[in-house]
């Protein structure tokens, strides 16, 4: 299976926490005519509307979900950023600048976990506070037939680390286990869920695995999620850790891309319906 953890002691407060929960949800309560103030600009992903629609007869996800760049500060699109709730715009920047220094954290304890030490440490921490953050809210509401929809269609973010807020105590979130059985990622009130993007699968060279995940949706509770994408700085190469591959010996499996800007052109320029995983077309 891949990398996830459940992460106690984040450093967001409690009162943080509330009211990013709190605007969060307010904005979907909001009228669909005052949400379509943020929508999606044709030909892009930004703001409200859907993910991941690839083609015209796709099977639409059972979710509402408003997607917004947050880091650099220069990168956000503000126009698309919801007015009302009147506070949600700023809890969202502190709890994104949060989210930047979690990722920061996180990725250095990564890769300690993986030996590498010293400069290449510092680099690979720094990066990520340097980076990009997105933020994708999500809320699945409850749904009469659950069996006949997906709440998320089932995928590997394409991200650096993938720090992720459930909104309240209702299940939703799978992981795909090494023997292909969805397993459930209970939420544990308070924490925040690490999830694994494929460029620190590429720079573990696969030691550690994004996970597979999605998301099933129920009859009764509508469920919100709060997802911060957390991507290295451009200038970072996306490529297995040298010091990991000097210490194991063992040769790359993956390619080296010159950034992770160049990473994600190649996410977003792959060919509908790729039948080949993206991070595969990155295997030597
Ligand atoms: O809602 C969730 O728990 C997961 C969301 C997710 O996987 C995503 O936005 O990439
Ligand atoms: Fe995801």
């Amino acid at each position: 299976m891949g990398l996830y953890v459940q992460l106690v002691n984040h450093g967001v407060s409690d009162e943080g926490m509330r009211m990013t929960k709190e605007n969060v949800r307010g904005f979907f309560e909001l009228p669909h005519h005052e949400k379509q103030k943020s929508a999606q600009r044709p030909g892009s992903l930004e703001g409200y509307g859907q993910a991941f629609v690839t083609y015209h007869e796709q099977k639409l996800d059972w979710n509402d979900m408003i997607f917004l760049k947050c880091h650099p500060p220069h990168a956000r699109n503000l126009d698309l950023w919801p007015q009302n709730p009147p506070e949600f715009r700023m809890a969202l920047e502190k709890y994104s600048e949060h989210m930047r220094k979690l990722a920061e954290a996180v990725a250095k304890y990564i890769g300690m976990a993986l030996g590498i030490h010293e400069e290449e440490l510092d680099l690979l921490a720094k990066s990520f506070g340097e980076g990009s953050c997105q933020v994708r809210m999500t809320c699945y509401p409850a749904c009469p037939e659950p069996e006949r929809a997906v709440g998320m269609t089932p995928h590997a973010d394409a991200t650096g680390i993938t720090l992720l807020t459930e909104c309240g105590n209702v299940a939703g979130l799978q992981v795909l286990r090494k023997d292909n059985c969805w397993v459930t990622v209970l939420p544990v009130p308070g924490t925040i869920v690490v999830n694994l993007g494929q460029i620190m699968e590429v720079y573990s060279n696969g030691t550690y695995r994004a996970p597979d995940h999605r998301v099933v949706v129920n009859k009764e509770k509508e469920r919100v999620s709060i997802a911060t994408f957390c991507n290295p700085s451009p200038s970072l190469p996306v490529g297995p850790s040298p010091q990991l591959l000097a210490a194991t010996g063992l040769p790359p499996i993956f390619q080296t891309l010159s950034s992770s800007e160049e990473f994600m052109q190649r996410f977003y320029s792959r060919k509908l319906l790729d039948a080949v995983p993206f991070i595969d077309s990155l295997k030597l």
